[in-house]
């Protein structure tokens, strides 16, 4: 996600935007894809301590990969692991050109290998994914004569891998600190499953069912908010001559807006440090929004897959917290739960090990 990447050429990033809405973002295909990869991640949890971090980031990696190739990867796939934590060093240690240079030719072997395949088998009347799509409209561009071409096997390459690390290791780490902040608070944790069974009993809930369970949506708020996952958007440029406060910054200046001045901010948090799921709740116990909650930034370079994380989230999320109780390790209590964020671009919960206790 590089400023001089391609996401900031508005034909790449109109194209990944209407590209992902084809396919489903946001709607009940998603849904589908999202619900089928939960029934997956739910044979993979254990009641014997495990880390949350590898299942949870194939999980996600998943949604991108059938969104982009039309296919998801077994978990054992050694490759698709490959990929996965090549994808989470990157973010990781982003910024550093080798690791970002190391990506790319992982990444590039990947896609090639996947990109070989879905070559072969591609049919110009079906798209299977977002590759296919890109394939077809740079055979029509090509064919057209169509001058400054975009579409192009490095654009496709950037393509994919702006998806995959912009797409994954943030969901992911959603998720799990959604699952540590339960192990930690289990009064907060009784709570979403009293609400879970109370309006969804045993059926798979559906993202219909988010406006009857507000406490649950007020929960995951608060697990973005605090979680702070993503602390700085994307390198920006100034498109002309600006000043904030008293400060002049000429156009075409490259600046990064720093987000997580917004979430701990005391002026619009009543606890700004705390696992507070109130900060969206009224006196009614009703769901509130707040102007404050930014985690996926705001303006024209906001988060193209909002809608996406917003689903995945809530489904995986909900998914399970109705089949698990999250508990800490043995000889380890709640207390003892670091909440130290680690350290990169974005900030997942530092490497730690949680109890799934069935409740079924
Ligand atoms: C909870 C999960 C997520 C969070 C918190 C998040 C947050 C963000 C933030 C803060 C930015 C920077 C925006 C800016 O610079 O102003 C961003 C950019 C981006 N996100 Fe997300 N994101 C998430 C999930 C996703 C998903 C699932 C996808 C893919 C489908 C995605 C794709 C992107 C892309 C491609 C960009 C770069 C946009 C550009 O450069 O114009 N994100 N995201």
């Amino acid at each position: 996600i590089h400023e001089e990447h391609y996401m900031s050429k508005k034909q790449m990033r109109r194209f990944a935007l209407s590209t992902l809405k084809d396919f489903g973002m946001g709607k009940r295909v998603a849904e589908e894809k999202i619900l089928e990869e939960c029934g997956h991640l739910i044979q993979v949890f254990e009641r014997k301590p495990f880390n949350t971090s590898h299942p949870v980031n194939y999980a996600t990696s998943n949604i991108i990969s059938s969104i982009v190739f039309g296919s998801r990867f077994d978990y054992d796939d050694l490759r698709f692991r490959n990929l996965v934590s090549r994808v989470n060093e990157s973010i990781s240690l982003f910024g550093t050109t080798g690791i970002q240079v190391s990506l790319m030719f992982h990444l590039s072997n990947f896609v090639n290998n996947t990109l070989g395949k879905l070559k072969e088998t591609l049919n110009p009347q079906i798209c299977r994914g977002l590759v296919d799509c890109f394939l077809i409209r740079k055979q029509k561009d090509e064919d057209s004569c169509v001058k400054d071409i975009q579409f192009t096997e490095e654009n496709l390459i950037f393509t994919v891998m702006n998806l995959f690390s912009a797409g994954t290791d943030t969901t992911a780490a959603t998720l799990r600190w959604g699952l540590l902040l339960m192990a930690k608070y289990p009064q907060i944790q009784d709570q979403v499953q009293e609400e879970l069974t109370r309006v969804a009993g045993s059926h798979e809930v559906h993202v219909e069912d988010r406006k009857n369970l507000p406490y649950t949506d007020a929960v995951i708020h608060e697990i973005q908010r605090l979680g702070n996952i993503v602390p700085m958007a994307v390198p920006h440029k100034t498109s002309q001559d600006v000043t904030i406060q008293k400060y002049f910054i000429k156009a075409g200046t490259t600046v990064i807006p720093l987000l997580t001045s917004v979430p701990y901010d005391e002026s619009e948090w009543e606890s700004p440090h705390t696992f507070n799921p109130s900060h969206f709740l009224d006196k009614e116990g009703r769901f509130i929004k707040r102007d404050a909650f930014l985690p996926f930034s705001a303006g024209r370079r906001a988060c193209i897959g909002e809608s996406l994380a917003r689903m995945e989230v809530f489904l995986f999320f909900t998914s399970l917290l109705q089949r698990f109780r999250f508990i800490p390790p043995p000889g380890v209590s709640e207390n003892d739960l670091d909440l130290t964020p680690a350290v990169g671009f974005t900030i997942p919960p530092s490497p730690h090990e949680l109890c799934a206790i069935s409740r079924q």
